[in-house]
C-alpha cells in the first residue's frame, strides 16, 4: 500500500489543473531537461488529472519501454486526430490488433532487406535534387520538400518523380497530412490526451468541430483510398512498379486498410526527412571541419567523374558517420511520440499506475554528455568513427543507430531504414556537388544562424536562413546532367 502512493518526483501543480500552466508554450525538451536534472531520470507530472511520466534518461527509457515493451507501447487517446482519420492512422492509434496488423505490413514492406528495393528511386530523386539546386540554390529548403514528397510518392505509390510541387494530388495530401497532424503536434497535444474524453460522448448537434472533422474524413478517405485503388488496377493489368502499396494490397486482401497504411506510412515519412535534412544544411555552415572531412573522403572513394550510389555505402563511414550525427545533433522529433502504460508498474521504487502517459525526452538522451563526452552540443560526426575512421561499436540501447530519435520498444519508427538510407545517398549527393558556406554580409561576417531557433509542428525545423549552395568544380554539372538524361530521359 505504501508504494502505491509513492509517484515519481516532479514539480508541484495546483488542485484540478495539476502542471498543466506550467508547461512550457514552446521548446518543451528544454524545459524536461531542466526538470530531468531537477527531479532525476523519471519525473512525474500530473496535466489536468492526467498522470504523465518524462524518461530523460537512456536507461529508464530502455528499461521501460524496450525492455517492458508488452505494456509499454499503447498510445494515448488522440480523439480529434482519430476522429479525423476515423482511427485508421495507425501511428497514433492504440495497440490493438489493427495496429498489429498494420504495422506488420509495414515492418514486411520497410525492412531492412526490402528497403534496398527503393534504392532506384532514392538516387533518382536525389539527381533532381542535386540538379534544381544547381540552377536555383537559394531555395534549398523548396527542393527539400519536394524531393521528401516526391520520394514519399514514388516508395509509397510507385509514381514516376514529380517535379513541380504544385501537383494536385501533392497539395491535396499535404492539406490532410497538415490538418491531421495539427491536432496532434506537442502544445496541442496537452489538449489532446485522455481528459478530454468527454467530448466525444457529446451529441453531434453540439459540437461542430466534430461534425467538421467527420465531414472532412469522409471526403480525405475518399482521395488516399484512390492512391491505393490505381496500384491495385496496375496490379491487376501486371503493370505494377515496386512499391509499398503494391506489397501491402498483395498481402492485406483489404483496399481499405492497406490504403490506410500507406497513408499512414507516407504522413509519418515525408515531413521527418525534410526536416533532417534542413538541418543538415544548417550544421554544414556551423561546422565547416566537419564538411571539409566528408568531402575529403568523397573525392578519395567516388573521385569527380560520376555520382556516389549505394555500391559505395560501405566505403563512406565518415558519411554514414554525418547521417547519425544529424540525426543526434538535431532529432526531428525532440519528445517522440508518448506512449501508454497499459497496467500498473513499479519502477526503481516508484509507482506507476495503469494509463499514464510515458514521454522519453529523446533530446536529453541524445545530448546526454556521459553518453557523447563533453562535446555533446555540438555536431561532430568522428564522435562514431574509431582511430582507423571505420565506424564503432555502437551506443547502448540504440539498436545500432547510435542515438534515440527513432523512438522505442514496438513502437520504434518502422520507416528508420528507409530513412537512413534517403539521408546518406541525399547527403552523400549534396557534399559531392556542393560547397556549403554562410553569407557573408556587408562587413564582410559571415551570417551564421542560431541552431536552438526553430519552428515547431510536429517536426522541428531550422527557423528559414540563408546560405550559399555552390559547385565544387565545374565538372560538376556535367556529370549531374549526364546522369539526368541515364535516368530520367532527354526530355527532363
Ligand atoms: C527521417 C527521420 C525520421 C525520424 C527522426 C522518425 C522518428 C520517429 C519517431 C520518434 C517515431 C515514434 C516512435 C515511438 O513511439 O517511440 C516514429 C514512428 C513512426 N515512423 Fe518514423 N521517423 C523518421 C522517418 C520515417 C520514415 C521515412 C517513415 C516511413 C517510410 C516513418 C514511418 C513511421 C511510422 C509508420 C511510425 C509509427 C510507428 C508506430 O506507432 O508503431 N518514419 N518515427
Amino acid at each position: 500500500l505504501h508504494l502505491r502512493s509513492r509517484l515519481p518526483p516532479g514539480p508541484s501543480g495546483l488542485p484540478i489543473l495539476g502542471n498543466l500552466l506550467q508547461l512550457p508554450t514552446s521548446r518543451t525538451w528544454l524545459t524536461f531537461d531542466k526538470w530531468s536534472k531537477q527531479y532525476g531520470p523519471i519525473f512525474y507530472l500530473n496535466i489536468a488529472g492526467q498522470n504523465t511520466i518524462v524518461l530523460g534518461t537512456h536507461k529508464a527509457a530502455a528499461d521501460l519501454l524496450d525492455r517492458r515493451a508488452n505494456i509499454y507501447s499503447d498510445r494515448p487517446d488522440f480523439v480529434v486526430l482519430n476522429l479525423l482519420t476515423g482511427g485508421m492512422h495507425w501511428a497514433w492509434t492504440h495497440a490493438d490488433d489493427l495496429w498489429k496488423r498494420q504495422r506488420r505490413g509495414a515492418h514486411e514492406a520497410l525492412s531492412a532487406q526490402t528497403a534496398k528495393e527503393y534504392f532506384a528511386y532514392q538516387e533518382t530523386e536525389s539527381i533532381i535534387m542535386v540538379d534544381q539546386l544547381l540552377t536555383d540554390p537559394k531555395n534549398f529548403l523548396a527542393h527539400f520538400q519536394r524531393v521528401s514528397t516526391s520520394l514519399s510518392l514514388s516508395i509509397i505509390y510507385g509514381w514516376a518523380p514529380v517535379l513541380d510541387s504544385d501537383h494536385p494530388t501533392i497539395q491535396q495530401i499535404d492539406h490532410f497530412n497538415r490538418h491531421v497532424l495539427v491536432s496532434a503536434v506537442p502544445g496541442s497535444f496537452w489538449v489532446e490526451f485522455e481528459y478530454f474524453k468527454w467530448m466525444k460522448y457529446l451529441p453531434k448537434w453540439m459540437c461542430s468541430w466534430r461534425q467538421y472533422a467527420e465531414k472532412r474524413y469522409s471526403r480525405d478517405s475518399v482521395m488516399l483510398e484512390g492512391l491505393s485503388a490505381n496500384v491495385q488496377k496496375q496490379i491487376d493489368a501486371g503493370e505494377e512498379t515496386t512499391s509499398v502499396a503494391g506489397k501491402l494490397l498483395q498481402n492485406t486482401g483489404s483496399l481499405f486498410e492497406a490504403a490506410w497504411n500507406s497513408t499512414s506510412i507516407y504522413a509519418a515519412g515525408s515531413e521527418t526527412t525534410a526536416a533532417q535534412l534542413a538541418w543538415f544544411i544548417q550544421a554544414m555552415i556551423l561546422y565547416p571541419e566537419a564538411q571539409r572531412l566528408a568531402q575529403e573522403e568523397l573525392d578519395r572513394v567516388v573521385g569527380p567523374y560520376r555520382l556516389p550510389n549505394f555500391d559505395d555505402h560501405e566505403h563512406l563511414p565518415f558519411i554514414r558517420a554525418t547521417v547519425k550525427e544529424i540525426l543526434r545533433w538535431r532529432a526531428a522529433a525532440p519528445l517522440g511520440v508518448p506512449h501508454r502504460l497499459n497496467q500498473d508498474d513499479h519502477y526503481e521504487g516508484y509507482f506507476l499506475p495503469k494509463d499514464t502517459i510515458c514521454f522519453v525526452n529523446i533530446w536529453s538522451l541524445n545530448h546526454d554528455s556521459e553518453l557523447y563526452g563533453h562535446d555533446a552540443e555540438h555536431f561532430n560526426p568522428g564522435r562514431f568513427l574509431d582511430a582507423d575512421g571505420k565506424l564503432k561499436s555502437s551506443i547502448e540501447d540504440t539498436r545500432d543507430e547510435g542515438h534515440f530519435s527513432y523512438g522505442f520498444g514496438k513502437r520504434i519508427c518502422v520507416g528508420r531504414h528507409v530513412a537512413n538510407n534517403s539521408l546518406f545517398i541525399h547527403i552523400a549527393y549534396l557534399l559531392w556537388a556542393f560547397n556549403i558556406v554562410a553569407e557573408v554580409d556587408s562587413n564582410g561576417k559571415p551570417e551564421l544562424p542560431d541552431p536552438l531557433q526553430c519552428i515547431e509542428g510536429l517536426t522541428i525545423r531550422p527557423v528559414p536562413f540563408h546560405c550559399n549552395i555552390t559547385p565544387r568544380s565545374k565538372d560538376v554539372a556535367e556529370v549531374i546532367t549526364q546522369a539526368k538524361v541515364e535516368r530520367i530521359g532527354e526530355g527532363s
